[in-house]
Order: structure tokens, then sequence, then C-alpha cells
């Protein structure tokens, strides 16, 4: 029987946590390991190839290749690659990265569309939405077999906010962002509950804490993400490589998991201005998405949502500038 293959193109801070998740992960067999910094990508794969020799690990095979032939029968792809910039100077708004960004992604696309159109691509790669909106809708490879983690990210940091304020395991948090990954990504407390309880009814079960506003939840979700940024001098990776991890394997294990990660709109979907692509929850199968939920929001998180869509738009038209 084959193994699964996982081809992982970037692996600068963010793919190299998504090889170390990967390695250990019991998904794959094979992890194809891509970087135009060819050497860097040896090591990485090597280094990890080495850890082979423990017992706690899989008997992986790992290893760098610049032939894009050899991601022809991966069944899963990861795309971390980036512009890469000086130390401590990545631009913070995540939109500006398209500048540089949109012909990296194009060209990753085509080299992937001439060994492939099977394996499911997850991007990690910043401005997500606008990423995987121009990957749609610039190339003929099947939409549904590609994604943007998108709120991936943000949500788990909306999980982990509310279990700290309430004092429980992230995990017994229901809830997502929707719209952009980065500063205009929205919290949709309508939907959001604790063991089965709507946000809007924990303080009958929690009397001695204060609920955060919607304001605030938004604000300190955006603001988390700058903490990891500004202290690990314009990086975070460990949290999205685990995202890019968990979809793999609601991929592989054909979960029909829900998550919130970004794929362009359907026709009419959220009554947005322009064609845009943004989170909603999705389901995840082997086939890659299959369907996104029309979330019905109050009247702040519609608001909110077409702020954001106009946000990614702006991102989207700059990058269609740039072809
Ligand atoms: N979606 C999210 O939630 C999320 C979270 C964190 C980071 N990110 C994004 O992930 C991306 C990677 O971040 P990082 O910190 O790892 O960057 P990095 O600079 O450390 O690494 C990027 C790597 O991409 C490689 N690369 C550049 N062009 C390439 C190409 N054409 N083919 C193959 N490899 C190429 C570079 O050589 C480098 O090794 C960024 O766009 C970042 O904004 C997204």
């Amino acid at each position: 029987m084959k193994s699964q293959k996982l081809g992982i193109i970037g692996v600068g801070h963010v793919g190299e946590h998504v090889l170390a998740y990967a390695s250990s992960s019991n998904l794959f067999g094979d992890i194809v390991v891509v970087d135009s910094r060819e050497e860097l990508a040896f090591g990485e794969a090597l280094d990890q190839d080495h850890a082979t020799g423990l017992l706690s690990r899989p008997n992986v095979n790992i290893y760098s290749s610049n032939a894009y032939n050899d991601l022809s029968d991966a069944d899963v792809i990861i795309v971390s690659a980036t512009h890469v910039y000086p130390k401590g100077e990545v631009p913070a708004d995540r939109q500006q990265l398209i500048t540089n960004n949109a012909s990296i992604i194009r060209s990753i696309m085509k080299n992937i569309s001439e060994v492939t159109q099977e394996a499911i691509i997850i991007f990690i790669t910043n401005p997500a939405d606008t990423v995987i909106y121009m990957a749609a809708n610039e190339f003929s490879y099947p939409k549904e077999r590609m994604m943007s983690t998108g709120c991936m990210l943000d949500s788990a940091r909306l999980r982990y906010i509310i279990g700290k304020h309430y004092n429980v395991d992230p995990k017994s948090v229901s809830g997502y962002m929707m719209g952009e990954h980065g500063y205009s990504a929205v919290p949709i407390l309508s939907r959001l509950s604790v063991a089965g309880i709507p946000y809007d009814q924990l303080s009958k079960h929690f009397p001695d804490i204060k609920p955060l506003t919607a304001d605030e939840v938004q604000e300190k979700v955006v603001q988390a993400a700058y903490e990891v940024f500004d202290n690990k001098f314009g990086v975070t990776n460990a949290a999205v490589a685990q995202s890019s991890i968990e979809l793999a394997r609601a991929i592989l294990l054909d979960e029909h998991s829900i998550y919130p990660v970004s794929t362009p709109l359907l026709d009419g979907e959220y009554n947005t201005k322009r064609p845009v692509a943004f989170s909603t929850p999705t389901v995840i199968t082997r086939q890659g998405w299959t369907k996104r939920f029309e979330v019905p929001l109050n009247e702040w998180e519609t608001e909110k949502l077409n702020v954001s869509a106009e946000s990614i738009r702006a991102s989207i038209d700059l990058a269609e500038s740039l072809l």
C-alpha cells in the first residue's frame, strides 16, 4: 500500500514547525521539503530524518528536493513560502506582504499545476485570503482541492482567550472567527458556547466574571498575534503549523470536520459587493472542502464582516494589479 505523502513548500520559521509536527504525526510515510534556499531545505529535512533513529519517532522518509516532480504523487501540499525579510523587518500588516508574495504564489501554483491536480493544497502564506483567492481564480487547479488556513489560528486564539477568561480548557469552548485572517477577523460570539451554553448566557453560570464585549474579544484576538510577533522578532509559527497538520489529518482521515478555513465565496454568499475569499465554517474531507456554511449573523457581526470583506478585496485588487 502506498504511504501518504506530504509536500512542504517553504521551510522557514513556519515550514520548519510544519515539518516537525508532520514528522511525528503518524500521518505520513514520505515528506518532501522544497525551498528556494536549497541548503536550508536539505538541512531541515536531514535534521528531522536523523530523529527517525529515535524510538519515539515513526520511520518517515524525509528528504529535500528542488524538483516539483517529487510532488506529483503528493496527497497533501502545505505552502508556507514567503518573501524573506531581514530579521525584525517583517511588515506587521499581513496585507502588505502581497507585494512580494503574489509572484511567489503564482510561480508555486504554476509549478504544482504542472505535476499534479490531485494533491490537496493548504496555504499558510499571507495575506491568507488574497493568496487563496489568487490561487483559486488564476489557475485551473480544482478549487475544492485548495484552501488557506485562514481563521484557523485566529479561532484557536479566540478559544484560548475565552477559555482563559472563564478558566476552562479552550477545547471546551466551541466557537470561531470569520472573515480575514488578520486585523479585521470577526469573533462570532452569537454562535460561541461553553459546554453548549451560549455566550450571552454564560454570566448566569460564571456570576463573578465580567463578560467581554464583542469589540473587546476582537481586539484581544487581533492583539494576541502581536504579543507573539513582537516578542519573536516578527515571527509566529507554532500554532499555525499545528493548524495545518490538523487540516491534513481531517483530509487524510476523511473526517468531515468543520474548520474556519478560507476559500473563495460562492455566488451571492454573504452578500459581499465584490468576489472575495474569507473564512467561514467549512467541511473538510478527503476531497478537500465540500461545503461552506452561510452562518446567520447578528448586526454587529454582519457589519464587521463587511468591513473585513472590503479589506480583503483591496488586497486582491493590489494582487491583480501586479499580474
Ligand atoms: N496563515 C497564518 O495564520 C500564518 C501565521 C503565521 C505566519 N504566516 C505566514 O507564513 C509565511 C511563512 O512565514 P515564515 O515566518 O516561515 O517566513 P520565513 O521567511 O521564515 O520563511 C519563508 C521561506 O519561504 C522560502 N521561499 C520563498 N520563496 C519560495 C519559493 N518560490 N519556493 C519555495 N520556497 C520559497 C524562503 O526561502 C524561506 O525559507 C508568511 O507569509 C507568514 O506571514 C501565516
